[in-house]
């Protein structure tokens, strides 16, 4: 058993297992300053104030030396399983072309694509897990990895067994989530229906049958895939048991996210343009409402997600990294904190409780995951001492983050430079 001594403070802790935090609530980030933990194999045990912390007699001793603790980021949305960087295209914005006029010359997720097809399964692997690892140095804890820069039978496989060889790597927690309906292939132009046909016939028995995913995704945007063909691909999800999670409204509102919630979807993700209708639909859904601040910071899209109304309106808000080569070459989630505050008004409460408890609920690993509990999964990571919570999302850009535990196991610890 491994004993932490001299927290400075445990954020985001509990007894029992909150509940999705909504409207006022999510300002709630319960703490606990100058305490101990208990830890067992990969699991909290318990914590307390020092005042009651056990005699040290037959435990592990770590010393926390009064830095703070925090629990994993959860990232419930990435595309970390990617080919090459892009670039070429952050210059092209540069120069004055749009997401979508970037698209249609060929460059964008078609770009992705092309360059994953070419490559082999072992080196998309090995390059994948370099990113992962960077990112546990971040305090990511859980990770949801995407497909749909493959767009053919072989390659959309391919890029689900390389998140499937990630998860029985990787120290930490990783959910799959098929995304067959990224982008139309050049080469469906004139056919729509039979890639459709491709992704629900042929791909997803397949992917069913070898247990290659946990949800299903499509990208419902103009220029994209219709809400026709959005809603079936939910259905087809469902149908063989993954439930949607999926990118929509990041450009133009189309009617995916009233469309997601009647198909139970777990998430709607991006909500960069949300009209009112839809917040008061989120607002009684058990849908949860996935923001990434970081994909229109990257892009300098004007479009900002109306986060203040939409928490007001009672929706439950999730804060995810969107990690890909084109919208969002970095998985920092300290950083996605830092801009939600920043340009969308959240408080640093809401902030974590996002980008935490909700990040887990997002991929269903709530029962393990997302806050201090006795029985969670010993994922966190240890700040160097904040003179307040307010800090860390102030501190943008900073490495606050000193030492990584996964598993109850210290993982990484930041060297000192002298
Ligand atoms: N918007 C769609 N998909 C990704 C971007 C993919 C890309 O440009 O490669 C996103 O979430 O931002
Ligand atoms: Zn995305």
């Amino acid at each position: 058993m491994q004993l932490l001594t001299n927290i400075g403070c445990i954020w985001q802790q509990a007894q029992e297992l909150p509940a999705l935090r909504r409207g006022a609530e999510l300002a709630q980030l319960p703490y606990l300053k100058d305490a101990y933990m208990l830890l067992e194999g990969d699991r909290i045990v318990e914590f307390g104030p020092m005042d009651n912390c056990p005699e040290k007699e037959g435990y592990s001793v770590y010393d926390v030396q009064g830095r703070d603790l925090f629990p994993s980021f959860c990232d419930s949305h990435s595309h970390l399983v990617f080919a090459a960087p892009r670039q070429e295209e952050f210059v092209y914005r540069i120069q004055g072309l749009s997401y979508h006029e970037i698209a249609a010359k060929g460059g964008g997720i078609l770009n992705s694509a092309k360059r994953l097809q070419a490559m082999p399964e072992e080196q998309l692997l090995a390059e994948a897990k370099k990113r992962l690892l960077a990112l546990l140095r971040l305090g990511t804890g859980a990770l949801e990895i995407k497909s749909g820069y493959g767009l053919t039978y072989e390659a959309e496989l391919k890029m689900l067994r390389v998140i499937k060889a990630l998860k029985a790597w990787a120290p930490i927690p990783i959910k799959a989530t098929f995304l067959g309906a990224h982008a139309l292939p050049p080469e469906y132009k004139e056919d729509r229906a039979a890639y459709m046909d491709l992704l629900i016939e042929q791909l997803l028995p397949k992917i069913a049958e070898e247990g290659l995913a946990d949800y299903i995704d499509v990208f419902c945007e103009k220029g994209f895939f219709s809400l026709e063909e959005a809603q079936r691909i939910m259905e087809a999800g469902k149908a063989y048991g993954l439930p949607a999670k999926i990118h929509c409204n990041q450009f133009n509102s189309m009617g995916a996210i009233e469309a997601a919630i009647a198909a139970g979807a777990r998430s709607v993700d991006h909500l960069e343009v949300l009209n009112t209708d839809e917040m008061k639909a989120l607002g009684q859904a058990d849908t949860l409402a996935c923001l990434l601040p970081t994909a229109p910071f990257f892009l300098n899209d004007d479009h900002r997600t109306p986060a203040r109304a939409l928490i007001e309106a009672g929706a439950a808000v999730v804060l995810a990294s969107d990690y890909n080569p084109g919208t969002t070459p970095s998985g920092r989630m300290s950083f996605v904190c830092s801009l939600a505050c920043i340009q969308l008004r959240m408080l640093p409460e809401e902030a974590i409780n996002a980008a935490s408890l909700h990040g887990a609920y997002a991929m269903d690993l709530e029962q393990e995951l997302g806050c201090i509990r006795p029985g969670a999964r010993a994922n966190f990571f240890l700040t160097e001492a904040l003179p307040s919570l307010a800090y860390l999302p102030y501190s943008f850009g900073s490495d606050l983050i000193e030492a990584v535990f996964l598993n109850g196991e210290l993982h990484w610890e930041k060297q000192a430079l002298i």
